[in-house]
């Protein structure tokens, strides 16, 4: 369970000292247990610093966060033990290969070196990475090392999943593939957060949608409810209009 209350961040501007670049300001959305909420905004909508937030990783100047019971600013060792995180282009250790990104993670999150090992191996075969398991990730593509990096999020079975353009670079079949494992996680009872600018992606994968859009929340609730709240038909439509477009860019 995630609950964002109120969240605001700015940023210094670059090269300047007094000049602030209001990334969100009062974000608040609940992201639940047994569902897969979708955050869904334009490009520098404020989607990865809402992230980045609720993984511990950034403080906000006001507002709060609880993850699974934990604050994110009290306690943020326990928020991180209990999510998974997929960063916005996730890097990986290019020296290591593929399994030993993977194991090397798992002891970071107190697994034994076995359980490790295990777990890597079912993972590795669970997100399609035979082909290359055991190649180092130095010269992978987008979509390989975004495979290492989903897989390095989900070795420790977290309870909580916070990520950020899970698709980004992935071929039909691995985003198939991730789509079917998120169900399953959602079925088992995870709390499934992802973020994406890709109305379809977040469309057909999310129970629970919030729309930033210029650092605020402008629409939140069930598909059912936006369409509602816009008095729109389709969820592109709703997302148009919750954006604040003007008509002529819903043709
Ligand atoms: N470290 C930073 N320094 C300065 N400005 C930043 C920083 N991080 C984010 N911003 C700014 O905050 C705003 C929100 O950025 P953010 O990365 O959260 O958006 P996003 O919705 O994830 O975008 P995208 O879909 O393009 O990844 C943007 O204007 C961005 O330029």
């Amino acid at each position: 369970m995630i609950e964002a209350t109120q969240l605001s961040k700015a940023f210094r501007k670059q090269g300047t000292r007094r000049e602030w670049i209001s990334a969100i300001t009062d974000v608040s959305f609940h992201a639940r247990d047994g569902e897969i909420t979708g955050l869904l905004g334009p490009n520098g909508a404020g989607k990865s610093t809402t992230l980045r937030i609720l993984a511990s990783l950034l403080q906000p100047d006001s507002g709060s966060a609880v993850v699974d019971g934990y604050d994110v600013a009290a306690d943020p060792v326990s928020v991180r033990r209990q999510i998974g995180y997929l960063p916005h282009n996730a890097g990986v250790y290019p020296r290591l290969t593929s399994r030993e990104n993977l194991v090397y993670y798992a002891e970071l999150c107190g697994m034994t070196r076995r359980d490790s090992e295990t777990r890597a191996e079912e993972l590795i075969e669970l997100m399609g990475m035979q082909a290359f398991g055991d190649r180092r990730t130095e010269g992978f593509s987008q979509g390989q090392r975004t495979r290492v990096a989903l897989a390095r999020a989900l070795i420790h079975n977290p309870r909580t999943l916070i990520l950020d353009e899970p698709t980004n670079g992935l071929d039909v079949m691995a985003t198939r593939g991730l789509r079917a494992l998120l169900r399953q996680l959602r079925e088992r009872g995870h709390c499934v957060l992802i973020s994406s600018h890709i109305m379809q992606e977040i469309e057909r994968l999310s129970d629970r949608v919030a729309v930033i859009s210029d650092g605020r929340i402008v629409a939140s609730g069930s598909i059912p409810d936006i369409l509602d709240a816009t008095a729109c038909n389709d969820l592109e439509d709703a997302y148009v209009v919750a954006i604040g477009e003007t008509p002529d860019a819903r043709a």
